[in-house]
């Protein structure tokens, strides 16, 4: 690199540095007419929502899968979200993780944080944590490696061939293990594991990168009566510190995890509220029942 190079990019470092202790989004405008000090690589719930969609409008060849979506989430809320297939609840989840870029709207993470500027790498690295339906863990490795490996995923050790866990590391890789209820299976084998232990291991993979956010689809699909009971638990412990999204279809699971639930029908919010009240929302019976 040449010493023009160099002092470019020492510049470039510089006023990134100076925008983020700023707070601006990358566009300038948002964040900056707040005027709001925040600590660099923090998310700014200090107006109460750690996600919120505004409008957001998708199409796919012309048919609208979300369209004039808004919602918002408070820091620590668990939020449910239910809505009959094809209502748009994966692809709303596929926007906020930048898998799906939409034709219009406003998704921000935080006040801050313009979410449609950020590539889905990024959106996890700032602390958006995504489980999918089916579990994806590896299954050749041990539970603990497994968690360890989540842990690798950092900037630290990618550059490094071997990765060995300090010792805070170590203590938060034993925490998660007691959170997810494999505390006495951390050397069996994720193969050998049950459907369920197996989502659970899956979270607790994500927990290893300490998310601010999850987004949980369909968690209990598959799942036994006890561990879906086992799982509504763990939710309810990771309410508060972190904020959780789920998307889910079983009712008696919605039933002891929830306080507020969306309902999304036609790529939109067709009503909020408790479980009580939406269920007897004459609207969503009929998106329910009535088709
Ligand atoms: N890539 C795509 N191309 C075309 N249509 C799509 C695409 N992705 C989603 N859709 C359509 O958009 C609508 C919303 O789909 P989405 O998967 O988000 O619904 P959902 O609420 O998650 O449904 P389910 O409960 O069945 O999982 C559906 O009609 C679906 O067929």
């Amino acid at each position: 690199m040449t010493p023009d190079l160099m002092e470019e990019g020492a510049q470039r470092f510089e006023k990134l540095q100076t925008a983020s202790v700023l707070g601006r989004t990358e566009s300038g405008g948002r964040a900056a007419a707040y005027g709001r000090l925040h600590t660099p690589g923090e998310v700014d719930t200090t107006h109460g929502r750690i996600l919120y969609l505004e409008d957001v409008h998708v199409s796919f060849d012309g048919f609208k899968a979300i369209n004039g979506l808004s919602l918002d989430i408070a820091p620590g809320e668990l939020r449910c979200v239910i809505g009959p297939n094809g209502a748009g609840k994966t692809t709303m989840m596929d926007i906020i993780t930048g898998k799906t870029r939409p034709d219009k709207g406003q998704v921000f993470f935080g006040s801050t944080i313009d979410l449609l500027r950020h590539r889905e790498a990024e959106i996890a690295a700032m602390g958006i944590g995504r489980k999918f339906q089916k579990p994806t863990v590896f299954e050749q490795l041990s539970v603990y490696e497994n968690l360890e490996l989540a842990l690798a995923t950092d900037k630290r050790v990618r550059h490094s061939m071997v990765f060995r866990p300090t010792g805070e590391e170590k203590d938060r890789l034993g925490e998660v293990l007691t959170t997810i209820h494999l505390a006495d299976s951390a050397a069996r084998q994720a193969g050998n594991l049950s459907h369920g232990q197996k989502q659970w291991l899956e979270i607790g993979m994500l927990l290893m990168q300490d998310p601010k956010l999850l987004l949980l689809d369909e968690p209990v699909a598959g799942m036994t009566d006890e561990e879906t009971e086992r799982t509504a638990q763990l939710f309810l412990t990771l309410k508060g510190k972190h904020s959780l999204m789920v998307v889910e279809h079983d009712m008696g699971f919605i039933r002891t995890i929830s306080e507020k639930v969306t309902v999304l029908c036609d790529g939109a919010v067709l009503a909020e509220g408790t479980l009580d009240e939406v269920q007897a929302d004459e609207r969503v019976i009929e998106v329910y029942l009535g088709r």
